[in-house]
C-alpha cells in the first residue's frame, strides 16, 4: 500500500514534516479500509470536502450529555481547576456516544482565555532535555525559534515513546506538574480512576498538516488517554479496532478534552485536517506576543496525557 503523504504548503527545510509521524501505521490492515476512505476524504482539499456530517457534539439531537458533577463539589477541586485555567467544575458536561463505551468528549473545559497560557507551555515543553522531531536533525526551538512554526511537529515528555521501536523506555523523568495534575482531576472526576500520568505527547498541526490513522497500544497501563485541543478546529476521526469499520467523525476545538477509555482504548483514530479553511477560531491578536496569536490563528497542538506504567 501505498505510503501516506502530509501536504504542507511551503515545507521547511527540515524532515518529520511532510510525514507525520503515524504515516505508515495502518497500511498492515489487510482487507477492505473503510477507515482510510474517510480520512481521504476529509484530508481532500480540491474541490473542499462536504463537513456537514461531522458530528457537533453541542448540537446533534443523538447524543446524551450529564454533568459530570452532580453532587457537592470538593473546594480542592474547585481551586485546582481554577489553577489550571478551567472553566468551574459544576460546569463540566460529559458528552458519549453510540457504539462507543469509553469514549467521552467535555467540550470547550479551557476557558478561551488561557489559550495562550497553555501555548506558551506547549512551546516551553519543545525545549531540551525533552525529546522532539528535530532533535534527530541536531535542532532545538531553543537555538532556532523560527522552528517552532511550522517544523515542530511533536514533543514527548516523561517517559518518552520512542517511535521508531513503537516502545516506552521502563521510566523517564516525571511530568511536568500541570499535566499531571489535568490528567489526574479529568480522570478521577469521570470517576475512571487515580490516574498517575508519567508521560504526554505533543502533537503541533502546523497549517494543513494531519495526523495518520494508527492506535495507541504501547501503554502498559489501563489508565485512559486524555487529551486536550488548543488552537485551531480538528476533524477527528473515531474507528473500531480494525480499519474495515468506517469512522465517526467528531468536530473537535479549542479548549475540548477528549478521553478515550476502557474499550475505546485501543481503537484506530485519526485527524485528517485542521485549520481556518475548514471551521475558522478566531484569537485576538496578543499585542505583546503576536506569534503567539499568529500561531493559534492558524495551527492546532494536542496534549495528549497518558500512563505508561501501572501503580
Ligand atoms: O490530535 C489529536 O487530537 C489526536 C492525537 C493522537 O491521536 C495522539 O497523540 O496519539
Ligand atoms: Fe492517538
Amino acid at each position: 500500500m501505498m505510503k501516506e503523504q502530509v501536504e504542507v504548503e511551503e515545507e521547511p527545510k527540515i524532515m518529520g514534516v511532510s510525514e507525520d509521524q503515524y504515516a505508515d501505521s495502518s497500511d498492515s490492515d489487510d482487507g477492505v479500509n473503510e477507515f482510510k476512505a474517510v480520512f481521504k476524504k476529509y484530508k481532500k482539499r480540491r474541490p473542499a470536502p462536504d463537513f456537514s456530517g461531522v458530528i457537533d457534539v453541542k448540537t446533534s439531537p443523538l447524543l446524551q450529555s450529564r454533568l459530570v458533577f452532580t453532587e457537592e463539589i470538593p473546594t480542592e477541586k474547585i481551586d485546582l481547576a481554577e489553577k489550571l485555567g478551567l472553566i468551574h467544575p459544576s460546569e463540566w458536561r460529559v458528552y458519549s456516544f453510540p457504539d462507543r463505551v469509553g469514549l467521552y468528549l467535555l467540550p470547550g473545559l479551557l476557558k478561551k482565555e488561557n489559550a495562550t497560557v497553555w501555548l506558551k507551555r506547549a512551546f516551553k515543553y519543545a525545549n531540551p532535555p525533552n525529546i522532539t522531531n528535530l532533535t534527530l536533525h541536531g535542532k532545538d526551538v531553543q537555538s532556532d525559534p523560527s522552528l517552532l512554526q511550522k517544523a515542530l511537529r511533536w514533543t514527548t515528555l516523561g517517559v518518552e515513546y520512542d517511535w521508531n521501536t513503537k516502545q516506552y523506555p521502563p521510566n523517564g523523568r516525571p511530568v511536568p506538574e500541570e499535566l499531571y495534575q489535568l490528567g489526574n482531576l479529568i480522570s478521577n472526576s469521570l470517576k475512571l480512576g487515580d490516574m498517575r500520568p508519567d508521560a504526554t505527547i505533543l502533537n503541533y498541526y502546523p497549517p494543513k498538516s494531519a495526523l495518520s490513522p494508527h492506535v495507541d497500544k504501547s501503554e502498559r497501563s489501563n489508565a485512559p488517554l486524555i487529551s486536550m485541543s488548543l488552537g485551531q478546529t480538528a476533524v477527528y476521526l473515531s474507528g473500531a479496532l480494525s480499519l474495515s469499520e468506517p469512522p465517526i467523525p467528531l468536530w473537535l476545538r479549542n479548549g475540548d478534552f477528549l478521553i478515550m477509555h476502557g474499550e475505546q482504548r485501543l481503537v484506530y483514530h485519526a485527524i485528517p485536517c485542521i485549520g481556518p479553511a475548514v471551521k475558522r477560531e478566531h484569537f485576538e491578536r496578543d499585542e505583546e506576543d503576536p506569534m503567539i496569536s499568529d500561531y493559534l490563528n492558524c495551527s492546532r497542538i494536542n496534549f495528549t496525557i497518558r500512563q505508561v506504567n501501572p501503580f
